[in-house]
């Protein structure tokens, strides 16, 4: 269904080729996942196949790529349109109508289907991705998991035989991406769909792919085989494949229920370690649980950018006499008609990090945005550093506090990398050069884009990294991410936990709104639960998380009883 013979790609201005040589087939029916570090050429390989690459993006294609024996050279997209349905990494720039009835019949109407076809499908991808209740929304007031599900949804309903899919679930919570992935999976076994998707967050969606196809560095050649197979020698893996290959376990396992049929001598071995730390675990005074266990490494440099050494330093808990970098009481926010949030309190101190989970809709974005003065409380107070931000004009309040948001392009501007860090370094009032270090240490591949790359052409990781750079030149007490890790591969998440944690080793307070359960495992100290609108648990990660099931990492799942979060831990006890 999809071919590529011997093609590369070369954007215009690089000096190389961004992919070469790719040879591969999908069959008809199969769901393929595209596996590899961020910047590989993934979104390269995906766009040759819906011809974005190179009609759209420009540059040169060699070689031929063929969709059901079109070849994507001389077929235009829109002449694709009827083969292949694409959802890119950015639902917004999708999105031709207004509201989420519309651009799920949008595809169909294009295509001429008939009125009655068009209805029954609408209804039915409506209730297949739980959008029943925001159908006559406009997409404009949805959040982003919600904008997500529409996105992929209006590919749907026009039946295309090809689904062409960069990252469907990097905005969705971790039920709802179960549901997208469970809905893709009977498209491809009952109606023979061919899928090729892209996806860093392997723990959600290897178990659902037929062969995986890995590129595994740049300009290397794409390799296709089995998911098993695959992930022996991929250098991205989910958490499963990371403790079967600590613990040795051949095949290696690729599912939570795989892992846990293996688990009982690991669970031996690591029994004595889980009983001594649960002695040593005392009561956290201030939030009355048991705190989860830390690094043990040496203590933290006061350095600004002390991420440069490579350090882990140990995460701190504030002193309970600190005073609170940002203090929520009895927030309530309206949206048009929707409440958004609910009598929320909170109260975040100085070196603490908190990670907002939750579903979809559930508030994490409007919380954030009240920090920044982005959205009004309609009842109660916000106080950041003793401002009231929506009050606070912009220039005094990037010192206080910073938002890398969910839509990275939301920060940026200017034409260039280069006029980006500019301006940065002079709203800041910074030393000239600050934002492009920043960047440089946070993505030492970034220095493989030229200063005069526009943030547009940028892979999604390259850009939220930028955006985060730009936010710390202003270097704020408190910082604010809303789902940082979309787009990022493992070891870009490893460079940010490392300079997250040393950030707030620093004394920076930091919130993030994610639904990337490894990362709130790995980094936060505390966890904050919303369900529509209000605050449903407050405590320590280990706390939150281990009980419920969407929330819980693959570590945790794995070996329950005992309360281990990530491979991290499991090494270090084994020793
Ligand atoms: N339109 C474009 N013009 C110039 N360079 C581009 C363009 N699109 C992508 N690139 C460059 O090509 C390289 C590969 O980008 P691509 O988005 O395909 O990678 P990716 O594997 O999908 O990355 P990620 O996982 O971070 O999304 C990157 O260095 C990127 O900067
Ligand atoms: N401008 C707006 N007008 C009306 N309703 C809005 C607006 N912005 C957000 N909402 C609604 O407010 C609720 C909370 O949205 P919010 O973006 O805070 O959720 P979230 O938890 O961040 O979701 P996600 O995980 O999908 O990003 C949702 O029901 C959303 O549809």
């Amino acid at each position: 269904m999809i071919r590529f013979e011997d093609v590369s790609v070369t954007y215009e201005g690089a000096a190389e080729a961004t992919v070469r040589g790719v040879d591969f087939e999908v069959p008809e029916g199969e769901l393929v996942l595209l596996v590899g570090p961020s910047g590989v050429g993934k979104s390269t390989v995906l766009g040759a196949v819906s011809g974005l690459v190179p009609h759209f993006t420009g540059g040169t294609l060699r070689g031929r790529v063929t969709v059901a024996g079109r070849d994507t050279r001389t077929h235009k997209p829109r002449e694709l349109a009827d083969v292949v349905g694409t959802v890119g990494q950015d639902p917004l720039s999708h999105f031709v109508t207004d509201t989420v009835e519309d651009e799920l019949a949008y595809g169909m109407e294009s295509l001429g289907l008939a009125p009655e076809v068009m209805r029954r499908r609408v209804e039915e991808t409506l209730d297949l991705l739980g959008l029943a209740d925001l159908r006559d929304r406009p997409i404009a007031t949805l959040s982003g998991g919600q904008q997500q599900r529409v996105a992929i949804g209006s590919v749907l309903t026009p039946h295309p035989r090809v689904l062409v899919l960069d990252e469907p679930t990097s905005a969705l919570d971790p039920a709802a991406a179960e549901e997208v992935l469970a809905v893709l999976q009977r498209l491809v076994h009952d109606l023979g769909t061919t899928v090729l998707m892209a996806e860093h967050r392997l723990e959600r969606v290897i178990q659902y792919a037929d062969q995986v196809a890995l590129l595994p560095a740049p300009g290397a050649p794409l390799q296709l085989g089995s998911p098993a197979d695959m992930m022996a020698v991929s250098p991205v893996y989910p958490p499963v494949v990371a403790l079967g290959r600590l613990a040795t376990w051949s095949p290696l396992p690729l599912t939570v229920r795989d892992a846990r049929r293996r688990a009982g001598s690991l669970r031996d071995q690591l029994a004595p370690s889980a009983a001594s730390r649960a002695a040593r675990a005392a009561p956290d005074p201030k939030r009355g649980g048991t705190p989860q266990a830390r690094p043990s490494d040496p203590a933290p440099t006061r350095r600004w950018l002390p991420f440069l050494r490579n350090h882990k330093p140990t995460p701190t808990t504030p002193p309970a006499t600190a005073q609170p970098t940002a203090e929520i009481q009895a927030l309530s926010v309206r949206r048009a008609h929707i409440q958004a949030l609910r009598q929320v309190d909170l109260t975040i101190t100085p070196g603490e990090i908190l990670a907002l989970m939750g579903r979809n809709g559930a508030g994490k974005s409007t919380l954030l945005n009240t920090l920044v003065g982005l959205a009004e409380p309609t009842t109660g107070s916000v106080s950041v550093g003793g401002l009231t931000p929506h009050r606070t004009p912009p220039p005094t309040l990037i010192r206080h506090v910073g938002l890398v948001p969910q839509e990275p392009r939301d920060l940026l501007y200017a034409d260039t990398v280069a006029a980006e860090c500019t301006a940065a370094d002079h709203d800041a009032d910074a030393t000239p050069g600050t934002c492009r270090t920043l960047l440089s240490t946070l993505l030492p591949e970034i220095t493989d884009v030229t200063e005069d790359t526009h943030p547009r052409d940028l892979s999604e990781g390259q850009r939220l990294t930028l955006a985060l750079a730009v936010v710390l030149t202003a270097r704020p007490p408190l910082l604010l991410l809303d789902e940082p890790t979309r787009g990022l591969d493992y070891a870009a998440k490893a460079r940010l936990v490392t300079l997250l944690r040393n950030l707030a080793a620093e004394g920076h307070a930091i919130v993030l709104a994610t639904h990337d359960v490894e990362l709130a495992a790995e980094l936060a100290h505390r966890v904050v639960l919303l369900a529509d609108g209000e605050v449903i648990a407050d405590g320590p990660t280990a706390e939150v998380v281990v009980s419920s099931p969407s929330f819980a990492p693959q570590v945790t799942k794995i070996l329950a009883p005992q309360r281990w979060l990530t491979v991290a831990q499991v090494r270090e006890a084994l020793g």
